[in-house]
């Protein structure tokens, strides 16, 4: 039995339709991850699971429990990532995660939560005086305090630096291994495709996609995207890219100056194509690449939407 079900979810604020129809279960012990373009929806989807906004329909189910009915129960199964705004700027690290903790009727010893989130050393100093990836992993530790089966993480890593964001990767990775579910959004694909049990690529209030990284970037696996670089200037790329999109394996082409992008599905037969053609016409090619799709490929192609990262 999933751990949260989520049946055709919506809602407006006036005219704006912030969620139109979402609908995705978790599972136990996974990382669930919601991305998708500014605006999506996705801040919405999490606080109406988290009951903190009402959905003007739809259902949500904690397994048997529901907000209507067992409210007191889902508080204390579920952990919400605060606002950083939210800290107590003048309380020390540990007096903040004691104070969250008396909000619950159970709560995981504060020196226990301080290990996960590697705040040790930093129990002491006032809130206000940490760095931008400590206070995000004391709003992490924070959603850890009443010791929850599943975890609610909004954008934990927005705005850090790559190792404060590795940090974080590693508490997440960490609650996984405690058998603990995460439901995480980011904008940052990479985090998506290196933490992700599976992922939901949610546009215009609606799920795109969802699945395993690996399925999700497997379904686009027959495209690849080729670079070349000419020697020879900007009208040998021109020449160039309109030979290769005669190519019917072909999906697509983008040019900058000399450089040539494109998307094949045929990425051998095309070169071969394409290397006849500038041997034919004495083109010189200076570099070459072929590279994997990645999930920033998957989001593109499902979404039609550059990604913001
Ligand atoms: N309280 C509100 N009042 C009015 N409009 C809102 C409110 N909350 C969200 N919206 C609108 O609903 C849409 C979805 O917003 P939401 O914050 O859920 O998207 P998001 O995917 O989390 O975006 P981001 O990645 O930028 O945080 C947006 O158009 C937003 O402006």
């Amino acid at each position: 039995m999933p751990v949260l079900e989520v049946l055709h979810l919506k809602k407006s604020f006036g005219g704006v339709t912030a969620v139109e129809d979402i609908s995705f279960s978790v599972e136990a012990g996974e990382v669930f991850t919601i991305i998708g373009p500014n605006g999506a929806g996705k801040t919405t989807t999490l606080e109406m699971i988290e009951g903190l906004q009402s959905p003007d329909a739809g259902q949500i189910q904690f397994g048997s429990l529901s907000w209507s009915k067992n409210s007191e129960q889902i508080k204390v199964t579920i952990g919400v990532q605060p606002q950083s705004g939210a800290l107590f700027d003048l309380l020390t690290v540990e007096e903040n995660l004691d104070l969250f903790a008396t909000f619950y009727p159970k709560s995981r010893p504060a020196a226990e939560v301080l290990e996960m989130i590697s705040l040790t050393d930093q129990r002491n100093k006032q809130v206000k005086k940490l760095s931008g990836g400590q206070r995000q992993r004391l709003a992490i530790g924070l959603a850890m305090i009443n010791d929850p089966t599943l975890i609610f993480l909004d954008e934990p890593t927005t705005g850090l630096d790559p190792q404060a964001r590795r940090n974080i990767w590693d508490i997440i990775l960490k609650l996984k291994e405690l058998g603990k579910t995460t439901i995480l959004t980011t904008h940052y694909m990479e985090e998506a495709e290196k933490l992700s049990d599976r992922v939901c690529i949610v546009d215009q209030g609606k799920v795109v996609t969802l699945d395993t990284p690996a399925a999700l970037i497997d379904r686009l696996t027959k495209e690849r995207e080729v670079r070349l670089s000419m020697l020879d200037g900007e009208a040998a790329a021109i020449e160039t890219e309109k030979v290769a999109l005669l190519h019917p394996a072909v999906v697509r082409t983008n040019r900058e100056g000399s450089s040539l992008q494109l998307w094949t599905t045929q990425p051998e037969d095309t070169l071969y194509e394409l290397f006849g053609f500038t041997k034919d016409r004495g083109f010189r090619v200076e570099q070459i690449s072929i590279r994997e799709m990645s999930l920033e490929d998957v989001f593109i192609a499902f979404t039609g939407k550059e990604w913001r990262d």
